[in-house]
């Protein structure tokens, strides 16, 4: 399948400006389609309308006054308008139409506040915001403000609405509320939803026209990011929502940071604890060590070693997609699985060793086979720490044993582990 990378159309006629500012939209990982006037826009339309978006200079040679932006509106390309002119008619003027932004070149962030819209038109589709208004006019007038940033949008009609689509319908980043409905109001509904959504999973912005001088503090201490009185000028309703959906997206990166094995994409040992904290106990635990781990680096290198351990993750979330997997540190993996059925659990742990012995690495130095270990432990009532140290011991008994196997049972609390191994 072609992964090819989206093409921006850039509409500049001053040499001096289009060349860094393609280099630019190039480095952010797009394919810069440079034009300088309005012909070689209709041209470039013709050629292949297929564009992510458009950075339009106003002022064209051949068409001063804006006339590029019905044309690239018609053809349902996303606009960010960079222009010379910064007097208020010119800037109604655009912000009358749906582009996604006014620009003034005069700005020496300028560019760089272009590169921020672009990366946001291309990741805004994958987010949802949920517009609450009991007025269905302004419902419509948030919609279509929204969609001009290319957001997905929601609409609850009150408050009860929106807390069930907020408890079912996953990827919401922002919910825009008003406060005067009937039924709950906006603050009331704030603190409801942060009882079971927080500020990492969602910013809210309160909206409203009252003049109660104590609203914005309202709605801020029931747990709202943000606050905008009605009414508000586009632009400033734009840097909000785009600092609050950034807002949501650097804590959620962050906690991703935390939680993440940088190298193997899994969960770390501290995730993988407090993933365990919030389970009952009946669970098989699982802990698997790449074998001689360490001749691998010695022979192939540490980048080889580092592909063994990402190859070996690869496969341990295929064989275990809705178990906890974490990459305990060096080469050790630990696998929990739930509800407890030791047998199952390890008659899947064999096909998952099979299938890693059965894997080659191709290297400088040739193909690369290896093998693993896993100790297995399950119980009813035994805590993570029994169980993970008892899989250890399993684990060891693997090595032990000649490497390259599997070795676990269920434990008893009351006598001594009875031990299956297959080889
Ligand atoms: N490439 C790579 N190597 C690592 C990483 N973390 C730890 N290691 C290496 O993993 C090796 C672990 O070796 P040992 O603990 O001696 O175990 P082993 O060679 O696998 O031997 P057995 O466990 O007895 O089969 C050490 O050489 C570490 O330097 C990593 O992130 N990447």
């Amino acid at each position: 399948m072609s992964t090819a990378a989206p093409r921006i159309l850039v509409i500049e006629d001053s040499l001096m400006l289009i060349r860094p500012l393609c280099r630019m939209v190039n480095k952010q990982g797009f394919v810069a389609v440079p034009v300088t006037s309005m012909a070689e826009v209709r041209q470039a339309l013709a050629d292949d309308p297929r564009f992510m978006a458009a950075v339009a200079d106003y002022c064209l040679p051949d068409a001063p006054n804006g006339e590029v932006l019905p044309l690239l509106l018609e053809n349902r390309i996303p606009t960010v308008v960079l222009t010379a002119h910064n007097d208020m008619q010119t800037r109604e003027r655009v912000l009358c139409m749906p582009v996604v932004d006014y620009i003034p070149k005069e700005s020496p962030s300028a560019f760089e506040y272009v590169m921020k819209m672009l990366r946001r038109i291309r990741i805004n589709p994958g987010i949802k915001v949920l517009v609450v208004d009991d007025s269905q006019a302004v419902r419509q007038f948030l919609r279509l403000q929204l969609e001009r940033h290319l957001y997905q949008v929601l609409e609850a009609a009150d408050a009860e609405e929106a807390l069930g689509i907020l408890r079912h319908e996953s990827g919401i980043k922002l919910v825009l509320t008003d406060h005067d409905m009937p039924g709950m109001d906006g603050v009331r509904m704030t603190s409801t939803v942060r009882r079971f959504l927080d500020h990492t999973r969602l910013a809210i912005i309160g909206i409203s026209g009252s003049q109660d001088p104590t609203m914005t503090a309202r709605f801020i201490k029931a747990g709202a990011d943000d606050y905008l009185q009605k009414p508000f000028n586009y632009e400033e309703f734009f840097c909000r929502v785009t600092r609050n959906v950034e807002f949501v997206e650097n804590l959620q990166a962050l906690q991703e940071s935390a939680n993440k094995d940088p190298l193997s994409g899994l969960s770390n040992r501290r995730h993988f604890f407090e993933q365990v904290a919030s389970l009952r106990h009946n669970y098989s635990v699982a802990v698997l060590d790449i074998d001689l781990f360490k001749r691998i680096n010695d022979g192939f290198g540490h980048d080889i070693g580092d592909q063994v351990i990402c190859q070996t993750a690869r496969l341990l979330e295929s064989f275990f997609p809705d178990d906890i997997i974490a990459r305990f540190g060096g080469e050790e993996f630990v696998i929990l699985a739930q509800p407890l059925d030791a047998p199952d659990m390890l008659r899947q742990l064999d096909k998952l060793r099979r299938a890693l012995a059965n894997l080659s690495i191709s290297t400088p130095l040739g193909d690369l086979r290896f093998t693993v270990s896993i100790g297995m432990a399950a119980a009813e009532e035994a805590d993570i720490s029994t169980l993970l140290k008892q899989a250890d011991n399993y684990l060891y008994q693997a090595k032990h044993n000649g490497r390259n196997q599997v070795c676990g049972g269920i434990i008893d609390q009351t006598s001594d582990p009875a031990s299956v191994a297959s080889a």
